[in-house]
């Protein structure tokens, strides 16, 4: 078992990452102020996962309320939102009642939403089983539902009390989620953890098998990453936006396509490309390491080729951004390999690199 915390003075707490976690129920029924909570999970993951917590909880003499939303990216709604506040008042859940989210980033980060405005404010626990929420969406305390308009428009900083990354629980997870999974793995070697990026570079095969050795390494050196940069900067006033490498694209991508359709883990790969190509045009890396980062994210099974929207309509999606400062967008861009910054790009930087980015074949290539 291996444990990274979050330190957030008297907000700090500990993400475990082992396998066989969600059998292990004392970690969180240390927390919990009453004997109540509210496990929020989504139909897919209620079929595999909720009966085993739920009953390991009762067994410890904690009462359940269950609450099975729908699944799927385009549920990150209002509408689903408040399916969590119909379960939670019909069973006349308090201030004490905690709420559990299992499952990927859509339920953790609804839940963690509801946590912060039910009766304006309830404790939480992070129980992520997808390989992305486990390594990113889980941590920092990122909560929202998504607008039409724009993705995670609706939110708040609202920071889980306990993450309990069961490894095991990514053995039923599909292969293109776990893909998406790396996507973000990957992006912390991009920001700025160049060994990491070499160390995936030589291992991306190990991954792919699912090596458990390698995995727990990733798992663990990406919440590193990730504590490190949210203990720095938890409401994003300065070094937290360069987790936002490939975001500006990729929520455009999102978005441009309907939510659902391509995985936010493909549409950050691709967003990411696109961010190096921009880098690419600034002369600021090489082609060769332009060809390193395709390379690696082709091998984890990702998008390397963005949807062809065309240039209007990227750049009307991506006024949308919320790094978006007085009008002008703001981007995460790659000073060289392994080191990210934030700034601004031309208009014609950005259209060389949609020219050379966007293919009309790739938008269909990732519909299920
Ligand atoms: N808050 C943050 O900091 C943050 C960071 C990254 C991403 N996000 C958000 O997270 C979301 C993406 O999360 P995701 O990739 O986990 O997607 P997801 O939550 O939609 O889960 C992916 C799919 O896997 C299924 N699933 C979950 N666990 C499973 C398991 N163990 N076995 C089998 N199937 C399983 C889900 O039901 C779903 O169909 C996006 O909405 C994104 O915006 C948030
Ligand atoms: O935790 C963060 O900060 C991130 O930016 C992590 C991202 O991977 C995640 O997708 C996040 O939800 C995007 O943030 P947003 O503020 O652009 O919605
Ligand atoms: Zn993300």
């Amino acid at each position: 078992m291996r444990t990274v915390k979050l330190d957030l003075g008297p907000d700090s707490y500990d993400i475990v990452i082992g396998r066989g976690l969600l059998a292990q129920v004392e970690r969180m029924t240390a927390l919990l102020p009453q004997k109540r909570a509210a496990i929020v999970t989504n139909t897919t993951v209620a079929a595999l996962y909720l009966a085993p917590l739920q009953k390991a909880l009762e067994a410890a003499g904690v009462q359940i309320i269950p609450i099975v939303l729908p699944d799927g990216e385009q549920y990150k709604t209002w509408e689903t939102l408040n399916l969590i506040f119909d379960g939670l008042l019909t069973a006349r859940a308090e201030r004490k009642t905690t709420l559990i989210a299992l499952g990927g980033g859509v339920v953790g980060d609804m839940t963690g939403f509801a946590a912060a405005v039910y009766q304006r404010g309830v404790p939480f626990i992070q129980i992520p089983t997808t390989l992305l929420a486990q390594v990113d969406s889980s941590v920092g305390g990122k909560t929202a539902i998504n607008h039409p308009l724009g993705k995670n428009m609706i939110g708040s900083f609202y920071q889980p009390q306990l993450v309990l990354a069961d490894l095991a629980s990514l053995d039923t997870l599909p292969d293109r989620e776990y893909s998406a999974g790396l996507a973000e793995v990957i992006k912390y070697g991009l920001i700025d953890d160049l060994p990491f990026l070499e160390w995936l570079e030589a291992n991306i095969e190990r991954l792919m098998g699912r090596d458990t050795d390698a995995l727990a390494y990733a798992v663990e050196r990406s919440c590193q990453n990730k504590a490190r940069i949210v203990g720095e900067d938890e409401k994003e006033h300065g070094v937290r936006a360069l987790l936002n490498l490939g975001h500006t694209f990729g929520h455009a991508i999102e978005t441009g396509l309907g939510y659902g359709a391509w995985l936010h883990g493909e549409a950050v790969a691709a967003g990411m490309v696109l961010a190096a190509r921009a880098s690419y045009e600034l002369g600021q890396i090489t082609d060769a390491d332009l060809a390193r980062i395709i390379k690696l994210l082709d091998a984890a099974g990702l998008p390397t080729m963005a949807p062809a929207l065309g240039y209007e309509r990227y750049a009307a999606l991506m006024a949308q951004d919320k790094k978006v400062d007085a009008g002008q967008i703001k981007f995460i861009i790659m000073r060289k390999l392994g080191e990210s910054y934030m700034g601004t790009l031309s208009p014609e930087v950005i259209a060389a690199a949609l020219q050379a980015g966007c293919s009309d074949d790739a938008a269909a290539s990732r519909v299920a």
